[in-house]
Parts: structure tokens; C-alpha cells; sequence
């Protein structure tokens, strides 16, 4: 049997083994750069950070390692982010402030070490990329309870900015004081929403009486609550993280199982990962004819192509009432039969971005 000692000195021998590969696998990365700047290639490869996950994985399984497959995804998403910023330094946008999910998205993406910058509108991250002043952004296109986020839908209608990835990330609310114990605290900051998906947790913790004021964010009440012993903040984990506002109670939300699906916006297009999803909008030229839309989704069945996901938008500027489509579905742009039903409607259909198929975890 090892004893501490012993166990210390082979993590340490481990640890440096592990160092110099990395460092080795840098090596070979800045090549990767040097070859991508001659060639004008973009530097984020979802499709192949994502073949390497699943090899790994694979590998991990045959061979019985303790590591699953989130794990290996949390450690080697990290090492993409760091090499990417070895190839190149890019600046990520997102839908801030700092300390909201959408930056626990971003960072679960891009990792710690990259450059980001907050924007306090949707819009402004849409008009940050247009303007080349960010290579990617990072905004919420939907979550499992309320819906889709409209503005983001909106703004994909006018922008030429293209969606690269998409990411599903559970929603967990955080309780965090600075307060000793429960019956210190006097009031509780959070956004609205915040205390509505929380209403169970605060009635059995006798906390109804209790002040609770609405901020405009989640990451504004962990400020505020790391300014004031005497308060609490219902916030993301990263946010009080980031605030340094200890954690009293974690996942107080009422259902646990609310996810928000992000996107990743960029300018270019990605390979065929061979397990991707397109976003579409659709004008129909006959949109006011019955049938229009059966006719048009027929060809996407006759292909076997599946959809994810329909949703209607009213098309603003027009006179009375006009009608878009916006379209997920299954399958690359790039795939002859996708091509097939594409070109049949060529001038009525906006392609958003085909990418990697997200996962419901991170
Ligand atoms: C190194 C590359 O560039 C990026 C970094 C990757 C990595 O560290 O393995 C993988 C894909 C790209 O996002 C590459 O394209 O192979």
C-alpha cells in the first residue's frame, strides 16, 4: 500500500510527464497556426475538437480509465481554448455583465484564458462581430421554460454574422451570502425570474419575509450581496465566483431540469463533423397560399431530413401581416441531399450556420 508520501511523489512525476507532452502538444499546435494563417483557415474547429472527445472517450471506456466523458470534454476543452490562443489570440463578445450564464457559457467554451469582452445588449454583440471588432460572440437563442429568445431570432434575420457552434447548459441558481447563517440575512437580491424559479426554496427556508429586490441581473445581486453582510444574492455559480461571495445553498431552483441553449456566432463556415444540425430561415414566396409551408417541409421529409425545430416570427417592415420561418434541422449544409432541397428553394431560404450538434451537457 502507497502511503500519502508516496502517492505525492508519483503525482508529481506525473504532473511534469504531463507538462512536457502539453508543451509538446503546443509545439505541434503553433504549426497548426503558422499553417492556418498561410492558408487563411479559421482557428476554432468544432467538428474536430469534437472528433477528438469522442476518440478520447472511446479510449477512456476500452480501457476502463476513471475519467467519463464530461470530464475528459472539461479537461481537454480547456487545453483547445489554451492552444487556440496560442495560434491566435481571438476576442470572445457575449451578452453580459460579467457573472451571467451566457459568460459561464462562454467560458465553458472558450476557457479561462481567452480574451472577452461584455456587451450589454444582444444587439451590440451582433454589431461588434459586423464590425469585426470580436471574431466570435456568444448569445441565448432559447431555454426549455420560457422559449425562444426573440431578439436573438431577429437579429440572425438581418446580420450576415453566421451561427459556428451551439452549446445546451443547464441553469442552476446559487444561494450566496456573506452572512454566518440564514436568520442574518435581511434582504436578497436577484433578477425577477431569479426569485420566481426559486419560490419553493425561499417558503422552506422561511424566507418569504425576507426583502427580496429585483436587479436587472443575476450578476448585479452577487455584487450587491458581496457588498453586504446582512444580504443574500440568488446568482450563477460563476457569479459568485467571480464576486467572491461564498455559496450557502447550490441548485435552489424549483425544477432542476431548465436548460438555456446558447450559440456561437462567427463569420465563416464549418467542415462536416458527420453529426451536425443547420439553422434556416425561410420567406415563402407564396406564404399567403394554403399549404405553402407543408409543400416546403414535404421536401425536407422526402429527403428523410429531420427537423429540431420550427418557429414562426412576424416579419417586421412588411404591410399587414407577413410570416418567417426559422428552421433547425439535422445534417450539413454541405450534404448532396440537404444541397437537393436547398437549391429546389434557393431564393426563399437564408442558411444561419450548420455546426456540431450540442449535447445536452457540457
Ligand atoms: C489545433 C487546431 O486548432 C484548434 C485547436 C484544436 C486542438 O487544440 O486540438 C482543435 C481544433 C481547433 O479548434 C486544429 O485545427 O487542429
Amino acid at each position: 500500500m502507497k502511503s500519502l508520501d508516496d502517492c505525492r511523489v508519483a503525482i508529481d512525476k506525473l504532473d511534469s510527464q504531463m507538462l512536457d507532452l502539453l508543451n509538446e502538444r503546443m509545439r505541434v499546435v503553433h504549426r497548426v497556426g503558422e499553417i492556418k494563417k498561410e492558408s487563411g483557415g479559421a482557428i476554432y474547429r468544432p467538428e474536430r475538437e469534437k472528433a477528438i472527445i469522442d476518440r478520447l472517450e472511446a479510449q477512456s471506456k476500452e480501457k476502463g480509465g476513471l475519467l467519463n466523458k464530461s470530464a475528459i470534454a472539461a479537461i481537454f476543452l480547456e487545453i483547445f481554448a489554451v492552444s487556440r490562443n496560442l495560434e491566435k489570440p481571438e476576442l470572445i463578445a457575449y451578452l453580459g455583465p460579467e457573472g451571467t450564464f451566457t459568460h459561464q457559457a462562454a467560458e465553458s467554451r472558450f476557457g479561462a484564458m481567452s480574451d472577452y469582452l461584455s456587451l450589454g445588449s444582444i444587439n451590440a454583440v451582433f454589431k461588434t462581430l459586423e464590425a469585426k471588432r470580436a471574431k466570435f460572440g456568444v448569445v441565448p437563442i432559447e431555454n426549455s421554460k420560457d422559449g425562444i429568445v426573440g431578439e436573438t431570432l431577429d437579429l440572425l434575420a438581418k446580420s450576415s454574422v453566421k451561427i459556428v457552434a451551439e452549446l445546451y447548459m443547464p441553469i442552476h441558481m446559487s444561494f450566496v451570502t456573506k452572512a454566518k447563517k440564514l436568520s442574518d440575512i435581511k434582504r436578497i437580491y436577484s433578477k425577477d425570474k431569479g426569485f420566481g424559479q426559486c419560490r419553493e426554496f425561499l417558503s422552506e427556508h422561511g424566507l418569504v419575509n425576507v426583502e427580496l429586490i429585483p436587479v436587472d441581473s443575476t450578476a448585479k445581486a452577487a455584487i450587491l450581496a458581496s457588498q453586504d453582510e446582512s444580504a443574500a444574492a440568488i446568482c450563477s455559480h460563476i457569479a459568485a465566483k467571480l464576486y467572491s461571495v461564498p455559496t450557502m445553498f447550490e441548485n435552489i431552483e424549483d425544477e432542476h431540469d431548465s436548460s438555456t441553449r446558447f450559440v456561437i456566432l462567427s463569420d465563416f463556415k464549418n467542415a462536416i463533423s458527420g453529426d451536425d444540425k443547420t439553422s434556416i430561415l425561410v420567406k415563402l414566396e407564396d406564404a399567403k397560399e394554403a399549404g405553402s409551408l407543408v409543400h416546403f417541409l414535404k421536401d425536407f421529409d422526402d429527403e428523410n431530413i429531420n427537423l429540431s425545430k420550427i418557429e414562426s416570427r412576424p416579419s417586421k417592415g412588411n404591410a399587414g401581416f407577413g410570416y418567417w420561418f426559422y428552421i433547425d434541422f439535422y445534417g450539413h449544409v454541405d450534404e448532396a441531399h440537404i444541397q437537393k432541397v436547398l437549391a429546389k428553394h434557393d431564393a426563399e431560404v437564408t442558411w444561419l450556420g450548420s455546426y456540431v450538434k450540442g449535447e445536452d451537457e457540457v
